[in-house]
């Protein structure tokens, strides 16, 4: 150490001798003297001094084997020259170099020197790393997008460092996450209720019926809507004087919105001249697909105009009122996708890291403001007014907008989660190519209509020249006004653009064209759910393939919560296969945002609750998921190995150890469970019963819907379903949860439907701590939440790989369409 130290010293003046005065061994005047003497003075402040001394801290003791391992390379280093091996302080110095592992500095000239000179490189490497990220997290900062991801983040952080009872309660954690949108959940008298049609349904929208509830605002209504509107979308950038960090995130999105649809309006001025051209939707040659499934459909307006056009042959979009133009396509490659890395040594990973990860994020019951005053701005700002919608589309409609990914700082347009996408980068090359610099329909070939929703119709596309495949939603922006409808619109996709997560959508763009808001989407070439339990045997999953499922869909449930995000419209036709297997939940059109502040609870504020744990599986012994011996795992477990009691008894006390280790852990709080909104919506079989008696609803409804579709997909039916919708209707408030003899169901699957399907939602489990109390239930046991996205998923049958088959671009057929460029006239119709 000491002689470490010497050879430092005398390093140190060798360096100053040479790097500041080589010349000064030709003569020592005095003039030179005091040269020398500033630039010792100016070395003693400077970096590379504090680099030496750092340097010389460093205690390295060679063992005596490495000693003899360079032994031959001192050799040799002496015979490089003279000064090198005179002195056994040179020769320590010799012997850090491998210790340091950096082999560039064997045999240089100075051994000490290169050692210092590669510390001194990962220093400023090191300090610029650090520069970077510090630009990184001020630019990050001001950027609003950025904060959602970071506040989970932060969140996530929180609940390991924060144990002491100083941090009991929400206070810090509420400052750090009130960057939630604050938006109020209000009642409403909105009504949007899906129904499954009793009759085979066309795949399209043409299944679609629409049972009008929807209650039309009153004049009233639009003059409080207008206020509301004003105040969302014009005043909230300049109010300053709220104290919530929340809204100011709404603010600085909003601002930046409309920041961006500005610029993009000023870009795109030679695109006010391009016109959508509507042809009039004909019969062609190809036949109407019959899918013969039922489909859960959603209540809304009346739709004369839609009945009318069901008669004439349905081929206008009875939603978007867009026609297309079936044309031939590029004959293109398949587009090459980047899937998920899915690994199956991954997924036996020991559990513990992800019971022990997962076990901290435990979600529940929060004081969300719910003023009824408040709440009724913004309950009719989502649902039941168009001016909203308007400011949208005046502020849009004239200009394409520009996509995500130019609108955000980070290619990826802040999704981290995909950042590795190749089609962030298509689209930004393609919209560099553009003239106006701007994304539109004109740079994709529409090549197939996957299906149309209450406010717009998907359409399967292909990013011209890209091979890059995506889903467009596209929506008329009248017809949405029209049938007070835009706000809904406006909801969804505002919710899309907060998303970034495996399981929900990814949005790659926006743009309007020509009065057509479009969406551009993550494709799942999978189709969703409801068709696929369709093609399993006995028209249900079997259960692992179930568990996989709700699995997944309980991930991004829990996600979609903590953003403040209460879904209301779970079922299985919402939810899509992607192409490697794994769920996407579409379709937040019925979504509700409300407030939600995360807290932090402690050990004692949040006991396991032994009445939520009423079930069966809280006396049995079996741990086996898939158990179906229902009876007889009261007493014994089984399938597992027959323990003597003593066993049984340190198996047992491990299990509680391990379980109250957990409930130890400090819980994150952030389910909205106390956001109340009146509207009925959802669908008739998956209406939870608060909403039907009109009392008032928060997440809780999500868990209902969590446990009608575990209960669908394993059975395959729901459970509330009567001969009509009234009697469903009747059914789910009055009559008691039954479990048909077939399938063989596992009773730990039965007990999670049970307490998910409890009608008063205060005692329905998960709705006091949200997601984390379900992803406790027996029925996910020894399933690693962390690795779920890297796991096997169930196979897909054959015919699921239609698109990519015979269907792909590469393919003759003809049955795609194009979005075609004449002129300036964009012209897309129906095939
Ligand atoms: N990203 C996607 N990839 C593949 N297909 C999609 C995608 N998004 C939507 N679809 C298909 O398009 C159909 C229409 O979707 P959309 O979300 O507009 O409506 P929906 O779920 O039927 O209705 P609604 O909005 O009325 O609830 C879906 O049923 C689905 O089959």
């Amino acid at each position: 150490m000491g002689s470490c130290e010497i050879v430092e010293e005398k390093d140190e003046e060798v360096r100053l001798a040479k790097v500041h005065s080589g010349r000064s061994s030709l003569g020592r005047s005095s003039s030179k003297d005091s040269e020398r003497k500033q630039q010792q003075r100016e070395y003693h402040g400077s970096l590379e001094y504090d680099i030496d001394k750092l340097f010389q801290s460093i205690p390295v003791k060679p063992p005596t084997r490495r000693l003899q391992l360079t032994s031959s390379f001192l050799e040799t280093s002496a015979s490089a020259g003279p000064s090198r091996t005179t002195s056994p302080s040179k020769r320590s110095a010799a012997m850090k170099k491998p210790l340091l592992g950096s082999p560039r500095v064997l045999g240089g000239l100075s051994d000490s020197l290169s050692l210092k000179q590669a510390l001194r490189d990962r220093c400023i490497s090191k300090a610029s790393e650090m520069a970077a990220q510090k630009r990184l997290s001020k630019s990050a900062a001001a950027s609003p997008r950025v904060s959602e991801a970071d506040r989970i983040k932060s969140l996530y952080n929180h609940q390991s460092t924060r144990l002491g009872p100083a941090d009991k309660g929400k206070g810090t954690l509420v400052d750090e996450t009130s960057l939630t949108p604050v938006n109020k959940d209000i009642p409403s008298t909105s009504r949007s209720v899906s129904q499954r049609s009793e009759e085979p349904s066309t795949q399209g929208g043409d299944y679609e019926t629409e049972l009008d509830e929807k209650v039309v605002s009153t004049s009233a209504e639009d003059d409080v809507q207008e206020e509301v509107d004003k105040h969302v979308t014009t005043s909230l950038p300049s109010d300053s004087s709220k104290k919530d960090n929340a809204a100011e995130l709404e603010k600085k999105t909003l601002s930046t919105t409309l920041e961006l649809e500005q610029t993009v309006k000023v870009n795109d001025a030679p695109e006010k001249s391009k016109r959508v051209t509507r042809m009039i939707p004909r019969p062609k040659n190809h036949p109407k697909k019959k899918i013969l499934v039922k489909k859960k459909l959603k209540i809304g307006i009346v739709s004369t105009k839609k009945e009318e056009e069901e008669e004439t042959g349905k081929l206008l979009c009875q939603r978007c009122h867009c026609s297309l133009k079936s044309t031939s396509i590029n004959n293109n490659q398949p587009p090459s996708y980047t899937p998920e890395v899915c690994s199956d040594s991954l997924s036996s990973v020991s559990n513990n890291v992800s019971q022990t990860s997962e076990a901290e994020i435990v979600i529940t019951k929060q004081n969300v403001s719910s003023s009824n005053d408040s709440g009724n701005k913004f309950e009719f700002s989502l649902s039941s007014k168009d001016s909203l919608g308007d400011d949208y589309s005046r502020s849009t409609s004239m200009s394409e907008e520009s996509n995500l990914s130019s609108s955000s700082r980070f290619s990826c347009g802040n999704k981290p989660h995909m950042s590795m996408d190749v089609r962030w980068e298509a689209i930004k090359h393609v919209k560099v190519q553009s003239s106006g610099g701007s994304l539109g329909l004109r740079h994709f070939n529409l090549l197939k209509k996957l299906g149309c929703g209450d406010i717009g119709t998907v359409y399967l596309a292909e990013l011209i020249g890209t091979n890059c495949l995506f889903a467009i939603k596209v929506m008329d922006n009248e017809f949405l006004a029209r049938r007070k409808k835009s706000p809904r619109a406006q909801a969804e996709r505002e919710i899309l653009k907060m998303l970034d997560h495996p399981f929900l959508p990814t949005l790659y763009a926006q743009f309007t064209s020509d009065n057509l808001s479009c969406l551009v989407m993550e494709y799942c070439p999978g189709g969703d759910l409801h068709v696929l339990r369709q093609k399993q045997l006995g028209r249900c999953f079997p259960e692992p393939a179930a568990r996989f499922y709700v699995a997944e869909i309980l991930l991004a449930l829990e996600y979609l919560h903590m953003l403040g995000i209460i879904y209301r419209d779970l079922k299985p036709e919402n939810i899509l296969v992607r192409e490697d297997g794994h769920i996407m939940l579409t379709d937040f059109d019925l979504s509700l945002r409300c407030a939600v502040n995360p807290t932090l609870l402690t050990s004692s504020s949040s006991p396991p609750d032994p009445a939520r744990m009423s079930g069966p599986y809280n006396t049995s012994n079996c741990i086996q998921p898939f158990c179906v011996n229902e009876r007889s795992c009261h007493q014994v477990s089984c399938f597992s190995p027959r323990l003597s009691s003593n066993q049984q008894q340190q198996q047992q006390h491990l299990k509680r150890s391990s379980s109250s280790s957990l409930h130890l852990l400090p819980q994150l709080v952030a389910e909205p469970t106390e956001a109340r909104s009146n509207s009925f919506v959802g669908t008739h079989e998956y209406l939870a019963p608060e909403i039907i008696r009109g009392e008032g609803h928060g997440a809780a409804v999500d868990w209902w819907t969590f446990g009608v579709l575990l209960y669908e997909l394993l059975y395959g039916k729901t459970p509330f379903k009567g001969y009509n919708n009234d009697q469903t209707l009747a059914n789910v408030v009055l009559e008691s949860l039954k479990f048909p003899d077939t399938p063989l169901v596992s009773f730990q699957a039965k007990d999670l439907i049970r307490g998910l399907l409890v009608k008063e939602p205060e005692n329905r489990f998960g709705s006091e701590k949200g997601s984390a109390e379900i992803k406790r239930h027996p029925f996910f046991e020894g399933l690693n939440w962390a690795l779920i996205r890297c796991a096997t998923p169930p196979e897909l049958p054959d015919c699921y790989n239609d698109y990519f088959g015979q269907g792909s671009p590469g393919g003759n057929d003809d049955r795609y369409l194009e979005c075609k460029a004449i002129g300036d006239h964009l012209e897309f119709e129906l095939f």
